[in-house]
């Protein structure tokens, strides 16, 4: 019998969680897997329910909540010989893997999608010794999406994000930043910097539309400033899917990409508070497998 962890954060979302997860044990179970459910209760117990799963051979892990679930579930991957293949519920608020993976937001359609034969080979980030799944981004911006409460995530959605983003805009200070990718050097003040493995960051599916979850590229925007007048017109940029092109803009790709600052300058990592900086990222290519959608 094939063996399925069920990985769910009861808080995610907006607290329906524990009633997704019987819809998807009843798909499991109908598939032939004979399923654990384990709960998280605190940080990082998706990482050590996962490493459980890799060690005990299990074919499938399955992720039940937003995208700071998601990483945590990945990062127990990490160094791994076997590794299940991964399937992905989403009940965040943004929700960034599912939209660059097609999988529904819709939890039910998401469950229902479980029993495809579609097995997708995707990019896995790293950050210093962490994986990420979508995106890294450093600076003041950063650090005051790491802050929007869960509380507030559960009542406002993705308005809780845009209000926390609108009062650091506001004061948008940028850092010095000196940012190495392959043999080039960008040195400026910047008050946002962006690395990103798939096409939607933030919930905006336009934002690097050349990211392939596959291409084994880190897709990079350094913004050199962020007033009101260049946020409106990069708002625009992002509407259309040209924000690379956008005069304030830097965008590159690369394998290998450092930032440092000679200030103290933090990071979020998938939604989630990361390390301050200095930081190394790099890129797994396909490293994880994970159930997609049948192709219409
Ligand atoms: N039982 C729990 N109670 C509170 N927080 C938890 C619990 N289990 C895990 N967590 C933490 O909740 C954090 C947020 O998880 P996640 O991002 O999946 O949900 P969310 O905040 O609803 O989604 P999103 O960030 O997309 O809005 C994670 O960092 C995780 O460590």
């Amino acid at each position: 019998m094939k063996n399925a962890m069920v990985i769910v954060n009861p808080s995610s979302g907006k607290e329906e969680s524990l009633q997704h997860v019987r819809n998807v044990e009843d798909i499991l179970y109908k598939q032939g897997y004979a399923v654990t459910i384990k709960e998280t209760g605190q940080k990082l117990d998706a990482t050590r329910f996962c490493i459980t799963a890799c060690q005990e051979a299990y074919d499938l892990v399955v992720s039940l909540g937003g995208d700071g679930t998601l990483h945590e579930t990945i990062n127990g991957f990490m160094d791994q010989d076997h590794r299940p293949k991964l399937g992905v519920i989403p009940l965040g608020t943004v929700n960034d893997f599912a939209r660059a993976l097609q999988i529904p937001l819709s939890p039910e359609l998401a469950t229902h999608a479980l029993t495809s034969t579609r097995v997708k080979a995707v990019d896995m980030g790293l950050l210093n010794r962490q994986m990420f799944a979508n995106v890294v981004a450093t600076g003041s911006l950063a650090e005051s999406l790491s802050a929007v409460s869960s509380d507030d995530k559960s009542m406002f959605g993705t308005l809780a994000y845009f209000k926390e983003g609108m009062k650091e805009l506001i004061n948008h200070p940028a850092h010095p930043l000196i940012v190495r990718y392959d043999d080039k050097t960008w040195e400026g003040e910047s008050p946002l910097f962006l690395a990103a493995l798939t096409n939607s960051v933030g919930g905006f599916e336009k934002l690097a539309p050349g990211a392939a979850v596959d291409d084994g590229l880190l897709h990079c925007f350094i913004f050199k400033s962020l007033n009101i007048l260049n946020t409106m017109t990069a708002g625009i940029s992002l509407f259309l899917g040209n924000l690379k092109d956008h005069k304030d803009v830097v965008y590159f790709t690369a394998k290998h990409v450092s930032v440092r600052s000679a200030a103290s300058v933090s990071t979020n990592v998938d939604g989630e508070e990361g390390p301050s900086l200095p930081i190394e990222l790099g890129i797994i290519p396909r490293h994880i497998e994970v159930i997609v959608p049948e192709e219409t």
